[in-house]
C-alpha cells in the first residue's frame, strides 16, 4: 500500500499546488469541453493531436504507478490521487472537506456534466463515491487507517446536476469501528442518506 514520506517542507508544497493544480483544472475543463464541443469535425481532429501531442510530453517522465498517499515530515497529507478530492486528479470534482469543531465535515461543491448518469441528474455511482470520500474523512482518527467495511445508501430523489452540499458525522465508536452517518443533498434538501462501518484494518491494529 502505497502511504510514504517524503522529505519536503511547506514552502515545497505550496510549490507544488501552485505548479500541478492550474494544470489539473485545465484537464478538468477540457474533459467538460470534450463532452459538450459542438465544434467542427476539423476541430475535433486538430484538438485531438494536439491533446495526444500534451499527453506524450506528460508521459516522457512518470511514476511507475498511481501516486498513492503522501505525507511530509511535518504530517502534510496529499492525497494528490485521490478520485474525490485529488488535486492531481482531473476526474475528482474536486471537494475540499470542512471539519467543524463538533467532528461533523461538509463540503459544498458543483457536479457538472462529466458526472451525469440519467439525464441532467448525478451517477449513483457518484453519488456514493462522494459519500464515502466524506463518510471516510469523517470516520479517521489521528493518522490511524479507516477503510470503508459497509456503506449503504438510500436514494431518496434523484440529485440534479449543479451545486450540491455533503455532510457527514461520528454516530458512534464500537472498538475497531467506526459508525458514519452523511447526506448528499441540493438546494431543496436531503437526496441521498448514507451510514458507513468504517474499520482499523488488522495489520494497523497495536
Ligand atoms: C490527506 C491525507 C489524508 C488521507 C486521506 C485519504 C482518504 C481517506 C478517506 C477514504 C475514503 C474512502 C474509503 C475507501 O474507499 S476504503 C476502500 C474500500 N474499502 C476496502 O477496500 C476495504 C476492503 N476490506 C478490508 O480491508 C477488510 O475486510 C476490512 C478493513 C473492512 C475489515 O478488516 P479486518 O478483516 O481486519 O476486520 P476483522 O475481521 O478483524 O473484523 C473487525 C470487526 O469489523 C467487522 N467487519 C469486518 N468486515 C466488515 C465489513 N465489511 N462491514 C462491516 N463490519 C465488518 C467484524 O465483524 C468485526 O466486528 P466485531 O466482530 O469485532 O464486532
Amino acid at each position: 500500500m502505497r502511504f510514504t514520506v517524503e522529505d519536503i517542507d511547506t514552502s515545497e508544497v505550496a510549490r507544488r499546488k501552485a505548479l500541478y493544480g492550474p494544470l489539473t483544472e485545465v484537464v478538468r475543463e477540457l474533459i467538460d469541453a470534450t463532452i459538450r464541443t459542438e465544434v467542427d469535425d476539423d476541430t475535433i481532429r486538430e484538438v485531438h493531436a494536439q491533446v495526444r501531442a500534451a499527453t506524450d510530453r506528460l508521459r516522457a517522465r512518470q511514476s511507475d504507478g498511481p501516486f498513492g498517499v503522501r505525507f511530509t515530515n511535518d504530517g502534510d497529507g496529499m492525497a494528490w490521487g485521490n478520485a474525490v478530492i485529488g488535486l492531481r486528479n482531473a476526474i475528482a470534482p474536486p471537494l475540499t472537506i470542512a471539519r467543524d469543531p463538533d467532528g461533523t465535515h461538509r463540503s459544498q461543491f458543483v457536479l457538472g456534466a462529466a458526472y451525469e448518469g440519467p439525464p441532467g441528474l448525478v451517477h449513483g455511482g457518484i453519488c456514493a463515491l462522494v459519500l464515502d470520500q466524506i463518510l471516510g474523512m469523517t470516520a479517521l482518527a489521528g493518522d490511524k487507517p479507516s477503510f470503508t467495511g459497509t456503506l449503504t445508501l438510500r436514494f431518496r430523489r434523484s440529485t440534479p446536476l449543479g451545486p450540491l452540499r455533503a455532510q457527514a458525522r461520528v454516530d458512534r465508536v464500537e472498538g475497531v469501528k467506526t459508525f458514519v452517518v452523511g447526506s448528499l443533498s441540493d438546494a431543496d434538501g436531503v437526496t441521498v442518506e448514507a451510514e458507513g462501518v468504517f474499520i482499523l484494518p488488522a495489520w494497523a491494529r497495536e
